[in-house]
């Protein structure tokens, strides 16, 4: 070779030396910048052979390791080791070359110089493996240098210099730029953005960029936002799409800039644009066709599929069903071994707090995406910066999530009030009625209340207030200004209310008249406290104005968070969209023939989905009327029975209206339609109803995170035992509860769900979520059922550990962390058994501490601030130990053996 080529190398080379000789900062930048410069004249061989020169000359020395760790060592041994001796140990471990790599960064421009150089060791590295010690530096140096900290975030304008835009054009990869008037199109209209990350190393280097457009509805087609097309107002637009994002700079890939870099941009955006609802991403799926074709080997299903996805021409009807299942388990579902999913894209979006919002089909016609996924994409949905989490979910498959052509509740029961504001909607007790147009009228002046206080769109308005018209004029209200209506059970203490506050984060709090004194030290900036008693009465109605604007809601925002007891002792919230209360009051209404001639009696509670998303939505949509009962009362519902059609209870309903003398057919004579839910239903109760009365209870299934599931049928057989069919729309499954495969009917097995129904995840708990879906959209119950031969499903058991007293939920797990807490208590398990009442009631098992005696009365008061009554305890026992397995695992079917007739005798 001509001397010329390798005389860089070896100047290189000797400036090293120079540099790992010492001296000062000042003496050493001039030569950093030399080695930088012959560094930079390398070609490609005499790269390997600087880095190889790094790798074998610049390691850590054997014989200083072995000396320093001796040294330690001995005055470890000795007792009196110094920080000397582990500073010199930690000094001598870093190989030499990380010092070299820092003096280079004297240079000026070094930094870019060295994530240069790490690009080109990334690229070398695929063939020289040996070389990967040296990445391995370079990615802690830079990881170190890159915090977060340094970064700012600026807009990037159509003004600034042509060397950032030139970087744009340069760096953008996800959908690459043809010229500078393509740029001018992402960058200048109105409705479109670009933020960039700088880092004052870099200079006007971006080393992120995001791309932005401000459009209406999610996006499914990536050609609509890149055409040229007249700017929207961003007034107009409800959704800010992130569909761009590049890392800049090929040497800090795997430098984690922290998950914070999109939650910037939706916070800048969201405070310029604050009426922006969505903020979702149109992303590619960059691993799937390679996955498919590796997994495809394994798999004859996806073989088969991946066969006929070959060709183009077939990719219609049920292979493309197949092929978005297919993605849908690919980016939900596939992980690498340290739980994060394989798919880049995905793993960087998740990983940032978004979800998997939507899939859709033919989204990018180019040859890229093609390659890489059929031409399909993903949204992912972040939550909004006001409103820290917005629905997460599982994705719906096929451009269909966002369908509008639905009417909401809110809309149905408008148009009623409309068309005939007098009708009546609520009978009280005594003689007093309210009006469809009352109702109307005192939702809207509510609404302007709400509005005052700042509710706008997703914001949670929390209500813990008695039952009264008044109540459901708030939920409707609610609803109307694009609210999320948080109703919380009135049986919960202030510590439990504390929690929901703090989760939920509402913008207002509805409290009773009688315990406004309790919460207002929760009134502040971010809260705002507002009163309502069961006559009306209260701050809420304090508004002298009526507002009449309705929020569009659109099928997938949220209209509730329903609180239900978590498994791991934190009450998970329920997400609950416009669509899924709307399709699940239809499906009912037409199950059980709901029309505007029924009235129904009411004596649930009204901040459930019994109560009010089965029997308030029903009888709002449907225009009919009912008789509002504040609580179940025999004697009253017995009453009401001359006038009414219909009552909706829980099983101790029946059980209660089974013990009273009045039960005759007579009393029962106008009524149409018995139903029970909440809690399986005995099936002795259902006989002797039915030979007292002649009506036959039709059963039905439901639960918080899903609406209705199935009913025994209006004309048909209902079943003692059984829950009836899937109601229209819904598809149920039984599966294996190891391997979650589907099982033929007749075996038991996990219930499992899917339908409009199905809720839109947990409030902040997407891995809580995320593990309660199958890939393929059906959500897990956690109820053991069997499908029989007529197709009805018989629930058998469940596979949580729940108790379901009085229709309420109660888990073991909340209680015995209370019980655990108390210094006398080593342990406790608590469990349901069956109660005459109640159906199952709770009761704890507790083992003292060491020394200590347990009074059950005692320990009851201790926690009885701290929970609701309902979910305390019946009775206490007092035992030596807990009956364990083998793995140590508390048996509780043991101890519910032992404990099972503890209130057989009781009356209730
Ligand atoms: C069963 C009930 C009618 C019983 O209420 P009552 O007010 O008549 O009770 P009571 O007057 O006899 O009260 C006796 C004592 O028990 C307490 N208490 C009240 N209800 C209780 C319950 N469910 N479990 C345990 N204790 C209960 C009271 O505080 C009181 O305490 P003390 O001893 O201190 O006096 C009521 O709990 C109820 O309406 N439950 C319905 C719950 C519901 O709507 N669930 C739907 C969830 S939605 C769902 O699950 C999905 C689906 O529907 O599919």
């Amino acid at each position: 070779m001509p001397e010329h080529d390798d005389a860089p190398l070896e100047r290189l080379l000797g400036h090293c030396a120079a540099l790992m000789g010492g001296g000062g900062e000042a003496a050493l930048a001039p030569v950093a910048a030399r080695a930088l410069s012959a560094y930079a004249q390398l070609d490609d061989a005499d790269r390997l052979a600087f880095f190889s020169t790094l790798v074998s000359e610049y390691d850590v020395d054997a014989d200083r390791v072995r000396a320093a760790y001796h040294r330690w060592d001995r005055a470890v041994a000795g007792g009196a080791p110094s920080a000397d001796e582990a500073s010199r140990l930690f000094d001598v471990v870093e190989p030499s070359r990380q010092q070299l790599l820092r003096r280079l960064n004297y240079a000026p421009d070094g930094t870019l110089a060295l994530v240069a150089m790490r690009a080109d060791v990334r690229r070398l590295l695929p063939a020289h493996a040996a070389l990967r010690p040296l990445d391995h530096d370079l990615h802690h140096l830079l990881t170190s240098w890159f915090n977060r900290g340094f970064l700012r975030m600026s807009e990037v304008v159509w003004e600034d210099s042509a060397e950032v835009h030139g970087y744009l054009l340069d760096y953008e990869r996800v959908h690459p730029m043809a010229s500078r008037d393509e740029l001018r199109r992402r960058i200048e209209p109105a409705d479109r953005r670009v933020y960039a990350f700088f880092h004052p190393a870099t200079g006007s280097v971006p080393l992120v960029f995001v791309e932005v457009a401000l459009v209406q509805g999610v996006p499914d087609q990536t050609a609509a936002l890149l055409e040229n097309r007249r700017a929207l107002d961003p007034a107009a637009a409800d959704t800010a799409a992130l569909y761009s994002i590049n890392n800049a700079l090929a040497g800090l890939a795997g430098i984690q800039f922290g998950s914070h870099l999109i939650k910037q941009v939706i916070d800048q955006v969201s405070n310029e644009l604050p009426h922006l609802q969505n903020f979702v991403t149109l992303s590619p799926i960059p691993g799937f066709r390679h996955w498919l074709d590796a997994a495809a080997a394994g798999d004859a299903d996806l073989s088969e599929l991946r066969a006929a996805a070959s060709d183009p021409a077939g990719l219609e009807g049920d292979v493309r069903e197949r092929l978005l299942a297919a993605v849908e388990r690919y980016v939900t579902a596939e992980q690498n071994d340290d739980g994060r999913p394989v798919d880049p894209v995905a793993r960087f979006h998740l990983g940032n707090g978004a979800s998997p919002w939507r899939l859709n089909w033919a989204a990018n016609s180019s040859r890229t995406a093609w390659e890489q996924s059929f031409g399909v994409m993903i949204n992912y949905r972040y939550p909004a910066a006001a409103d820290a989490q917005r629905p997460t979910a599982h994705p719906m498959r096929g451009n269909s999530s966002m369908d509008n052509s639905f009417t909401t509740v809110y809309e149905a029961f408008a148009r009623h009030a409309a068309a005939d504001p007098d009708r009546v909607l609520f009978h009280l007790p005594g003689s007093g009625t309210r009006s469809y147009g009352w109702t109307l009228e005192t939702a809207q002046r509510i609404a302007a209340r709400l509005v005052d206080d700042g509710v706008v769109p997703g914001d949670r308005v929390a209500a813990q207030v008695g039952k009264s018209p008044e109540a459901i004029a708030l939920y409707l209200a609610t609803l109307q200004v694009g609210g999320v209506f948080l109703p919380l059970n009135t049986a919960y203490t202030g510590t439990e209310i504390d929690y929901f506050l703090t989760d939920a984060e509402p913008r207002v709090f509805v409290c009773a008249v009688e315990t406004a004194g309790d919460h207002a030290h929760r009134a502040g900036e971010a809260l705002a406290i507002e009163t309502l008693g069961e006559a009306g009465e209260g701050t809420l109605l304090g508004a002298d104005r009526r507002h009449e604007d309705v929020h569009p809601a659109g099928a997938d925002d949220l209209a509730s968070i329903l609180y239900t007891s978590g498994t791991t002792g934190r009450s998970k919230g329920a997400m609950l969209t416009h669509a899924n209360l709307a399709s699940n009051c239809a499906a009912l209404i037409e199950e059980w023939r709901y029309t505007e001639a029924d009235r129904l009696i009411h004596a649930l509670p009204i901040f459930h989905i019994h109560g009010l998303f089965v029997a308030a939505n029903m009888t709002l949509v449907a225009g009919a009327s009912m008789d509002f009962l504040p609580k179940f009362d025999a004697d009253a519902i017995l009453e009401k029975m001359a006038d009414a059609t219909v009552l909706m209870g829980v099983p101790t309903f029946y059980t209660r209206l089974l013990r009273s003398e009045r039960l005759t057919p007579a009393a029962c004579a106008g009524m149409r339609l018995f139903v029970s839910g909440s809690a399986p239903l005995l099936a002795s109760d259902h006989e002797a109803f039915e030979a007292r009365t002649g009506h036959a209870i039709l059963e039905r299934y439901g639960m918080t995170e899903t609406g209705m599931n199935a009913s025994n049928p209006y004309e048909g057989a209902r079943k003692p035992g059984t829950v009836g069919r899937p109601l229209g729309g819904v598809e149920v499954r039984i599966a294996d509860r190891e391997t979650g495969g589907a099982l033929p009917d007749g075996e038991v097995g996990l219930l499992e769900v899917r339908g409009p129904n199905v809720f839109a995840g947990y409030w902040r708990m997407p891995e809580k979520t995320a593990s309660e879906f199958r890939s393929d959209g059906y959500f897990v119950t956690g109820d053991m059922a069997r499908i029989d031969d007529d197709g009805y499903v018989c629930i058998v058991g469940r596979d949580k550990d729940l108790v379901i007293s009085g229709g309420f939920n109660v888990y073991p797990k909340e209680i015995e962390e209370l019980l655990d807490a108390r210094d006398e208590v080593l342990e406790s398990a608590v469990i349901g058994v069956p109660h005459p009442d109640f159906g199952e009631t709770v009761v704890a098992v507790v083992v003292p501490a060491a020394g200590r005696e347990v009074d059950g009365d005692a320990l009851l008061a201790a926690i009885a601030p701290d929970l609701a009554r309902f979910k305390q305890p019946r009775a206490v026992r007092v035992v030596d130990a807990l009956p364990r397995n083998v793995m140590g695992k508390v048996q509780k079917a043991a101890l519910r053996a032992d404990y099972g007739d503890l209130f057989s005798g009781a009356s209730a």
